[in-house]
């Protein structure tokens, strides 16, 4: 049986709720009620907290640090691995962790499948939520006070970065990513993302070595994902995004699968959580 190295990060602070820290610890309890003989995927949870002293920013840049350590130690062993957070800020860490620990980081690419951009900065953000940031850091143009927060020395080059599923976004971040030259796959510009993920992957894999994977679970739709932070109607169906996950299990140059943004408290009968598990088995598992 696969194991598979697991970060889980028990942390909020970079969105507006203060429920979608618990996401790793239902899910790590979702998979321990499995019966062995079920188990085709072991997980080995590593688990981070937030500390209880300083600001808010203090926090959340101290727990990206440590997010980064884990995800560039992967990195340099060429060991697979997922990220559950947590609001999506802890892309900062897992991201730029992974450039941290690649000898060639102009040569790591990064799809992104949300329904938001996430990339603004302090300076442009409407809500001042860090969780709307990460891509802005992550591209080299965060202002000071995100620049600080974010624990990678290297950045994605723009073309090495495809976002999938937008469809709520502020004109800020849009200009920013289109000054970039960022390629942006609007969710009504998806007909079938199985092949708009596979043409991704293959447009990546030209130049780059590694590629990582995250999820906001709001690029699925609300009906589908109800527990979210951010809910935006219009999104891909659980079952199309499952249909796509299966034909890239196990990519030989897919180096992690970051899923964020899961909010319980929107989710009553666990659908989005039982869907989480089965996005993290359909992309890993060895059986499908
Ligand atoms: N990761 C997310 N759910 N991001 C939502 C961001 C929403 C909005 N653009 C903001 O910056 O506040």
């Amino acid at each position: 049986m696969a194991i598979l190295q697991t970060l889980g990060i028990a942390s909020c602070l970079g969105g507006p709720l203060r429920t979608c820290g618990y996401a790793a610890e239902m899910l790590r309890d979702a998979f321990a009620l499995q019966k062995p003989e079920q188990q085709g995927l072991q997980l080995q949870w590593h688990m981070l907290y937030p500390e209880n002293n300083g600001s808010k920013d203090e926090k959340l840049s101290r727990l990206n640090q440590s997010i980064s350590r884990f995800s560039q130690y992967w990195t340099e062993q060429n060991q697979v691995f997922l990220v559950i957070g947590g609001d999506h800020s802890c892309a900062l860490g897992t991201w730029g962790g992974v450039l941290n620990g690649l000898q060639r980081p102009g040569k790591f690419g990064l799809i992104w499948l949300d329904a938001h951009m996430d990339a603004h900065t302090f300076a442009t953000s409407p809500s001042g939520n860090i969780h709307g940031m990460p891509l802005a850091a992550l591209l080299g143009k965060a202002d000071k006070k995100l620049a600080a927060m974010y624990p990678g020395s290297d950045f994605i080059k723009p073309e090495n970065l495809i976002l999938i599923g937008v469809r709520s976004y502020e004109n800020e971040e849009y200009d920013l990513l289109k000054q970039a030259k960022v390629e942006i796959i609007f969710a009504e510009q998806i007909d079938g993302l199985a092949q708009v993920l596979t043409k991704a992957i293959d447009k990546l894999s030209l130049s780059c070595q590694v590629i990582g994977i995250s999820i906001d679970l709001d690029f699925i739709d609300p009906d589908d994902a109800p527990g979210v932070e951010t809910p935006a109607q219009g999104g891909i169906k659980a079952e199309e995004l499952l249909k796509a996950l299966a034909l890239i299990n196990r990519h030989p140059k897919i180096c992690g699968l970051e899923i964020s943004e899961f909010n319980p408290e929107k989710d009553p009968e666990n659908k989005t959580l039982h869907l989480m598990k089965k996005i993290i088995e359909t992309f890993y598992g060895e059986t499908l």
